[in-house]
């Protein structure tokens, strides 16, 4: 019977078909309306905001749902944004910041905040400023997990609030710097390979503890690194089943830095089940390879401690996920791939200490939140598209994603108002991207600002020259950076500027703790708290439950594909024998899902046609029958 039917539930044609769709009659104005141009005087950005609010607020599904925002009682009339060229020069020159010993500058003379906007913000900032140095000594930042937050003392740890967290950051540093040492001169070798030592690096983890370490290699790691590094980031198997296999024999040589704060997150334990399989199937003792990184007693923790893998390195419960790039998560990669990890913490303590300042205008992480509260209205309004001009910091703005989305994206503030704060942030690369959506940020929906990175210094000394005469190919970079800038500002889309000397482990340090801290300030600044995600948890627990479903339809499918004869059985009938006839979507798609991998055979209808469906199982398990 299972030979003359498809095991496929999958009709591509069929499930990618989209419902027709009838036009909408009319579109929702209000977003229309929300593009009127800066220049119109007599109209004001916040009067266009309050019309496009007006309008949208019919689609809000329950009257209720969200307070007032703090940001409608600031006032934002008179914004045009300066167009006269002397004027604007003297806004850039009053506004620009610098870091002298970091080569690092700020411009945010393309957002139109104004002096009065300004000064109103003010005490908030201030209010912010305290939080920050509250924060910094230790305050409980984290009320529901009631922890401290306190990743700036990773980079400078004499002022952790007492001598033994300083001595476990300093401790930890210098095992991390140790074994990377003691890894690629050869002295802690995988024990079969015949290369000898270590050659690559496959980092496991998700989140926090692979979007740091990603974005580090890809600007800083040398074209020939002590050691290579891959990822592992996903449960996708074909995307570990690549990884694996471009590690090819190199498998024996592969130093598997398993990472996980919590030390139980599917993905990641499930990334290092598939490895190890991996390690089995080839012979190799995973033990002598494997490295984890997370927090003590974590089940990963102990996992590596019973197993006896090479080394096992902290990750401090005062850390989160998003900022551990400056923990073990992110130096350990960095270090094993000959990046200067001290110089990564020098660059993030020298910022550190400048965005310490109380005096917001030479604060550069407080004119960071400043601009984004004045361009997103303090609601996240409005997108942040992150361009930088340098391919090596191609991963910036995924990594900002995190930090920026995770910290900032709440349903309630502090205060326990409905307030579904956040600020999207997406981007690429320039000026790649300019032949992509810079077309759509010129003209189209106005929906977004955008923040340029522009990295000064084209390419080490002596390596240039002119492809054409008096340019070269930086200079291209450069021109298109910056008349992408000019053609925004033309048309009213407001850009922030972040310029650094060259992409070096200083410079990279510091933009990390220059956006660790900014987001910090921004959360103060619209009473949220940054350190938690709980939402993150909904689709973990909703996660959970389909798995614990598609066991109870396992067991209901095998239960009839072990009667003679088989008895195939409709989505309704595996429903009700599941007590769960309210999940029946849930089980077409875990049918479907386990149908296109051979796991369920379909008998009769087609996935297209769910009601026609009848599915058994290719095998009775008779152990399971009576478990
Ligand atoms: O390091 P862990 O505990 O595996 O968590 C990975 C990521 O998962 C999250 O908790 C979100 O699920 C992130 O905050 C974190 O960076």
């Amino acid at each position: 019977m299972a030979s003359s039917l498809s095991g496929i539930c999958f009709n591509p044609q069929k499930l990618n078909q989209k419902p027709t769709q009838n036009p909408p009659s009319s579109a929702p104005t209000g977003f229309q309306k929300s593009t009127v141009s800066f220049q119109n005087k007599s109209s004001s950005k916040f009067q266009v905001q309050a019309v496009a609010r007006e309008v949208q607020q019919p689609l809000s599904k329950s009257a209720n749902d969200v307070v007032p925002k703090s940001s409608e009682s600031l006032s934002k009339t008179g914004n045009s944004l300066v167009k006269d060229p002397k004027d604007l020069w003297q806004r850039y020159v009053d506004w620009l910041y610098q870091h002298k010993e970091l080569g690092l500058y700020l411009d945010v003379s393309r957002v139109g905040f104004t002096d009065e906007f300004f000064q109103e913000m003010e005490p908030r900032l201030q209010k912010a400023f305290k939080h920050m140095e509250e924060l910094e000594k230790g305050a409980i930042a984290n009320p529901d997990e009631g922890r401290m937050v306190g990743h700036y003392w990773l980079r400078s740890p004499h002022l952790a609030p007492n001598s033994f967290l300083r001595l476990q950051i300093e401790n930890t540093l210098e095992a991390v710097c140790q074994f990377a040492n003691d890894v690629i001169s050869g002295k802690i070798k995988p024990p079969g390979s015949p290369a000898g030592q270590f050659t690559q690096i496959l980092s496991v983890g998700i989140g926090g503890s692979a979007l740091g370490p990603q974005f580090v290699a890809e600007a800083l790691a040398p074209d020939n690194p002590p050691l290579k590094i891959r990822f592992i980031d996903n449960t996708d198997p074909a995307g570990i089943d690549h990884q694996i296999a471009q590690l090819g024999q190199e498998l024996a040589s592969t130093l598997v830095i398993v990472i996980s704060k919590s030390g139980g997150t599917p993905e990641t334990r499930n990334g290092l089940l598939e490895v190890q399989k991996a390690f089995r199937e080839a012979g190799l003792d995973f033990a002598k390879q494997g490295v984890a990184i997370t927090q003590e007693n974590s089940l990963l923790d102990n996992t590596a401690r019973i197993e006896g893998w090479i080394a096992r390195f902290p990750m401090f419960d005062w850390v989160g996920g998003r900022t551990s790039e400056m923990s073990a998560v992110g130096l350990l990669p960095a270090a094993l791939q000959g990046i200067d990890v001290k110089e990564m913490l020098a660059g993030a303590a020298l910022m550190d200490e400048a965005n310490r300042t109380t005096v917001v205008k030479n604060n550069p992480a407080a004119l960071l939140a400043l601009c984004w509260y004045w361009a997103t209205d303090g609601v996240g309004s409005k997108d942040m598209v992150v361009l930088p001009y340098k391919d090596s910091l191609l991963l910036f703005s995924r990594y900002l994603q995190q930090l920026v989305m995770e910290s900032l994206g709440k349903e309630f503030d502090l205060d326990g108002n409905r307030v579904n704060q956040g600020i999207s942030v997406y981007g690429n690369k320039g000026s790649t991207d300019q032949h992509a959506y810079i077309q759509q940020l010129r003209e189209g929906v106005h929906n977004f600002f955008v923040t340029f990175i522009e990295v000064l210094r084209d390419r080490p000394p002596g390596h240039d020259w002119e492809l054409e005469p008096g340019v070269t190919c930086g200079d291209y970079l450069f021109g298109m950076l910056q008349g992408t800038r000019s053609a925004l500002y033309a048309n009213d889309r407001e850009s922030i500027s972040v310029t650094v000397q060259e992409v070096t482990p200083r410079s990279v340090g510091a933009l990390v703790a220059l956006y660790e801290r900014a987001v910090g300030i921004y959360a103060s600044l619209v009473n949220i708290n940054a350190y938690h995600q709980p939402g993150v948890e909904a689709g973990k627990k909703a996660a959970g439950e389909v798995l614990a479903l598609q066991k109870r339809v396992l067991a209901v499918l095998n239960e009839a594909s072990c009667k003679e004869p088989v008895e195939p059985l409709t989505l309704e009938e595996v429903a009700e024998r599941c007590h769960a006839e309210d999940d029946i979507e849930m089980i077409y798609k875990i049918i479907a899902h386990m149908a296109a991998n051979d796991r369920a055979l379909i008998a009769e209808g087609s996935c297209g046609s769910p009601r026609s469906i009848k599915v058994f199982l290719g095998e009775c398990n008779v152990d399971e029958l009576y478990d």
